[in-house]
C-alpha cells in the first residue's frame, strides 16, 4: 500500500483554488470600496492586482487577510469559507502578507526577525531554553534556524543576518519583508507593492523569488505599480477601478484592453 502524506499538498489537491473571492462589497459609511468583486487564485499561479490610486486593491487584500470584514460576500481557502476567521487563524492556514509600509521589528536583527515569522511552530526561547528544553523543542527550533538561513541566503540576505532591520534601506527591508513572508512556507502570498523602493537588481530578485514560489505551488496575489513588473510576472491579471473589476486576462489581454488602456494605461 502506498502511503499518502496528509496536508496542505492534499488539501490543495482536492478543494477547488488556493483563494475564491466571491462577490465582496466593502462599504466605508457612504463609501463603496469595493462593489461585488470576484477573483480566484489557483494554486502555483501568480495573479496581478492592477488598478489606479483608490482603486481598491489594497481594501480588497485587507479582507483576504482578514484584517478587515468585508460588507457582504464570502473569501474562501482552499474551498473552506474563511470569511469569519482572525487574521491570525488565515496566517495558520497560509495566507501572508507584504505591506506597502513594511512591517519589521527595526530593533531586532534581519534573522530574528525572520525566526519570529516561525515562532508560532515552536522553539525559540535561546541558550536557556536550549538546555533544559526536551528534545522535540530542540529539533523545531533546528528546524527553524535552518529554514531561516535557507530563505535569507535566496533572498539575497545572507551577508546582512545580523544588522538591525531599522538600520536598512527600503529595498533591502522589502526583501526582509518577503523573507518572513516566505519563511512559513505561505499557501497564498498577498504582495503589496513589493517592488517600490527598489533597486533594478533588488527587483530583479523579487521577481525570481515570484517565479520560485510560484513553482513550488504556492498562489501570488500581486499589487503592483510597475505595470511592466506585474505583465512579466503574471499568468492572469484583474484590474480594478472605482472597486469594481474592470477587466481580467492574460497580460496581452489587458494591455491591448481598450477601457484599461484609457482608465489605467494610458
Ligand atoms: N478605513 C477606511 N475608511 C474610509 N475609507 C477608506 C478606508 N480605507 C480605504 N478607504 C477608501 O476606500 C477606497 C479604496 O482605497 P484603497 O486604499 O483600498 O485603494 P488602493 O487601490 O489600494 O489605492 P493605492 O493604490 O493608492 O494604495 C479609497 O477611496 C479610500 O479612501
Amino acid at each position: 500500500m502506498v502511503a499518502t502524506r496528509p496536508g496542505r499538498d492534499a488539501v490543495a489537491a482536492t478543494a477547488g483554488p488556493a483563494l475564491e473571492v466571491r462577490g465582496v462589497t466593502k462599504r466605508f459609511g457612504g463609501l463603496t470600496a469595493i462593489r461585488e468583486v470576484s477573483l480566484r487564485v489557483e494554486a502555483g499561479e501568480v495573479r496581478g492586482l492592477i488598478g489606479p490610486n483608490g482603486a481598491g486593491k489594497t481594501t480588497l487584500f485587507d479582507i483576504i487577510s482578514g484584517l478587515t470584514p468585508p460588507t457582504s460576500g464570502t473569501v474562501h481557502l482552499d474551498g473552506s469559507d474563511v470569511t469569519r476567521q482572525m487574521p491570525e487563524r488565515r496566517a495558520r492556514s497560509g495566507v501572508r502578507r507584504t505591506f506597502q509600509r513594511t512591517q519589521l521589528y527595526g530593533r531586532l536583527s534581519v534573522e530574528d526577525n525572520v525566526l519570529a515569522s516561525m515562532e508560532w511552530r515552536g522553539g525559540g526561547g535561546g541558550l536557556v531554553a536550549d538546555l533544559v528544553a526536551a528534545p522535540s523543542r530542540r529539533r523545531r527550533e533546528a528546524e527553524r534556524r535552518e529554514r531561516a538561513t535557507a530563505v535569507l541566503e535566496a533572498c539575497g540576505l545572507a551577508d546582512l543576518r545580523h544588522r538591525p532591520a531599522g538600520s536598512l534601506p527600503i529595498g533591502q527591508a522589502r526583501l526582509v519583508e518577503l523573507a518572513r513572508a516566505i519563511a512559513d512556507r505561505p499557501r497564498l502570498l498577498l504582495l503589496d507593492e513589493p517592488t517600490s523602493g527598489l533597486s533594478a537588481q533588488e527587483t530583479e530578485r523579487f521577481g525570481e523569488q515570484i517565479q520560485r514560489l510560484r513553482s513550488d505551488g504556492v498562489a501570488v496575489l500581486l499589487v503592483e505599480h510597475d505595470v511592466g513588473f506585474v505583465m512579466g510576472q503574471s499568468d492572469r491579471v484583474v484590474v480594478l477601478n472605482l472597486g469594481a473589476v474592470l477587466a481580467e486576462g492574460t497580460p496581452d489581454e489587458i494591455q491591448a484592453h481598450p477601457e484599461v488602456r484609457a482608465a489605467y494605461l494610458g
